[in-house]
């Protein structure tokens, strides 16, 4: 069975980024320092286009900073790695593969050296896990995009990395699938703990899901603050009508708009 036995930290120290030359530079961040520490799932918001997305890419690998450094695992970054997963808002399936197929698919990896027997039950795992286990012969075009996000979700899970980046991954959803997938996503992070980190412009996602929250405002964006979620473990829907839940969610909505 798949079950994470350690994880690694992200840390960024300092970074900043700017797009574009001298007279055109856009300076998207400054100084923004932040640790992701083991097995914790930290949100980031912020409004449109303070940085997420780019600070997420310099996690992943996929972006530098224009100053900083970023580590992940005490080792700095210096390009992608199979210990960072990688979620991204639009789908990110093989449309040519099946559901399976699909989630089987960073197992078939060269560098993963499996038993057939023991890639069978991983995967078994994850369609049950995510609730797809009667589409595991389907096709990503038979699915819905809800459908097509456990998947991705499945298939990231699967790989056993460290860390789990996930760029907004539900905003293209509907509002009663998002809400499924939420609890699809607590559930699977409560029982398989990993370090996360969670781009979403939804306060609400991020106080449900989260362990921490972190926001990022102003032009340039700086970190703002960074918020402990007081709510541990496996939650409830119903956590999100208690009164600690609508005040925290008012007091980052007022910081967001100032
Ligand atoms: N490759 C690039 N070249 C130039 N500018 C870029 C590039 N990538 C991002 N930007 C700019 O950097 C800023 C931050 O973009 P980013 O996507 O990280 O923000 P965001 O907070 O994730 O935004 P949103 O919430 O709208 O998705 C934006 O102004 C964007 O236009």
């Amino acid at each position: 069975m798949n079950v994470q036995t350690n994880s690694s930290p992200i840390e960024f120290r300092s970074v900043s980024k700017a797009y574009g030359e001298t007279k055109s530079r856009h300076v998207v961040f400054e100084d923004v320092s932040l640790t992701i520490n083991s097995n914790e799932f930290v949100a980031v918001v912020g409004g449109s286009g303070c940085g997420k997305t780019t600070l997420m890419n310099m996690a992943a690998g996929f972006t530098k900073p224009s100053s900083g450094k970023v580590f992940v695992n005490d080792v700095e970054v210096t390009g992608a790695g199979r210990d960072r997963g990688v979620v991204f808002q639009q789908y990110a399936v093989f449309p040519w593969l099946t559901v399976r197929e699909n989630i089987a698919f960073p197992l078939n990896l060269g560098c993963c050296k499996l038993a057939e027997e023991e890639k069978r039950e991983i995967v078994d795992h994850y369609l049950a896990v995510m609730g797809l286990e009667k589409f595991e012969n389907a096709l990503p075009k038979q699915l819905s995009g809800g459908m097509k996000q456990r998947v991705a979700i499945g298939r990231a899970y699967a790989a056993n990395p460290k860390i789990l980046l996930m760029d907004e991954p539900f905003a293209a959803l509907d509002a009663q699938s998002r809400v499924l997938m939420q609890d699809a996503l607590q559930k699977i992070t409560t029982e398989e703990r990993k370090s996360a980190m969670f781009i979403t412009h939804s306060v609400e996602e991020a106080i449900f899901l989260a362990d921490r929250i972190v926001i990022l405002a102003g032009r340039p964006a700086r970190l703002a603050e960074d918020i402990r979620v007081p709510f541990g473990g496996e939650r409830d829907e119903d956590i999100r009508l208690s009164s600690e839940f609508i005040e925290l969610r008012r007091h980052i909505e007022h910081s967001l708009k100032h």
